[in-house]
């Protein structure tokens, strides 16, 4: 996350655990429309399916930073609270994911517990547009802090969709209005926590998957979350982490953006090991936005235009709609029926790629 503060505050990042070679884009650059940052940019959603954005430098991504440093504060206040208070707010899997989650809640690959928490709040719920939830005082006393840090994501998270529009030949807005903050979606913001673990141990944390909305900006103080590089098997020798970057967030796609563009854009597996060497004994935060379609929107890829492919002989387009598609998906998942894996990073139609990094 954001401040030399919260970075210096733990041991860092080792020089020799192996990493993603994500790209790292400006985001003063890609406000001002550089075309080859903004081909970057696509570039990274159709290889890689993540991206690292650097906020420093220009107001709106230095407001962005001081909102994920509250949000930070507040992670480790919430999870300060006596287990008794957090279990009281804890999430129905059946009815609801938003709320408390404690560790071993989910599973790993192998049957055995996950080691993270969180606790997720509803966008719906922060910004009015559904009935409040109730939370414990603390994030009661926070609900116009969490309001600051859902308007600006959006913005910055509306921006790099405009990219996309563009490279993928739609309207500008497109993107964006799949996503209104004023109508009901899945949307939340989740604040993570691993507790300390033995320094060397290679566990996981967080079991591999893609993430089931649009997009998602994730900010890290601390390592520990791994990407799988496309075409590598999932065996833990492949697995690379993405180190934490001062001032930066982290943009991934998630499995709706696949869907929409007819496989163009990438949805990659992510999972959360332990953090590296020394860091591994410290208590990890992180805070994720994840932005998800309004229910109401069709989850068929976008037709017409040049760039979007049409649908290959036996593949088929359904009506769906975004919270009937994510409720089957996330009952295949506890099912364990539909399998976490990337995907997308299929050739767009017609347009020329240029070979820049
Ligand atoms: O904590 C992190 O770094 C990633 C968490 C994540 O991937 C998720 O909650 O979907
Ligand atoms: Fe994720």
């Amino acid at each position: 996350m954001p401040t030399v503060d919260h970075f210096h505050k733990y041991p860092p990042f080792p020089a020799d655990v192996p990493v993603a070679d994500l790209r790292c884009l400006s985001f003063t650059k890609l406000l001002a429309d550089e075309e080859s940052e903004s081909e970057r940019l696509f570039q990274s959603c159709r290889e890689i399916g993540f991206f690292v954005v650097d906020l420093r430098g220009i107001s709106e991504g230095e407001a962005m930073l001081k909102h994920a440093e509250i949000a930070f504060d507040l992670n480790k206040k919430i999870f300060g609270l006596d287990q008794e208070e957090l279990n009281k707010h804890a999430f129905q899997p059946n009815e609801s994911l938003f709320g408390y989650k404690h560790a071993g809640s989910g599973k790993l690959e192998d049957g055995s517990p996950d080691a993270l928490e969180w606790y997720n709040l509803a966008q719906d719920d922060i910004l009015g547009t559904s009935a409040p939830r109730k939370h414990p005082q603390v994030v009661e006393d926070s609900r116009e802090a969490f309001q600051d840090f859902f308007y600006h994501a959006h913005g910055i998270i509306c921006h790099l969709l405009a990219h996309l529009d563009k490279h993928l030949g739609l309207r500008r807005n497109t993107l964006a209005s799949f996503s209104p903050q004023d109508k009901p979606s899945g949307s939340s913001l989740r604040l993570l926590k691993n507790s300390p673990q033995r320094i060397g141990s290679h566990r996981t944390n967080l079991v591999g998957h893609t993430d089931i909305g649009s997009m998602t900006m994730l900010f890290n103080v601390l390592g520990g979350l791994q990407i799988l590089p496309a075409g590598a098997e999932n065996v833990d020798a492949n697995w690379r982490y993405i180190k934490p970057e001062l001032g930066c967030a982290i943009i991934n796609l998630g499995d709706a953006m696949v869907q929409w563009s007819g496989g163009v854009l990438r949805s990659n597996m992510h999972r959360v090991a332990t953090a590296p060497g020394k860091q591994a004994g410290c208590t990890r935060y992180s805070v994720a936005y994840f932005v998800r379609p309004a229910h109401t929107v069709l989850m068929r890829r976008i037709a017409g235009g040049d760039v979007i492919p049409d649908p290959e002989d036996g593949e088929e387009d359904e009506d769906i709609c975004a919270q009937d598609w994510e409720k089957i998906r996330g009952a295949q998942i506890v099912r364990g029926e539909n399998k976490p894996k990337s995907m997308g990073g299929r050739m767009p139609k017609t347009r020329k790629l240029q070979a820049s990094r």
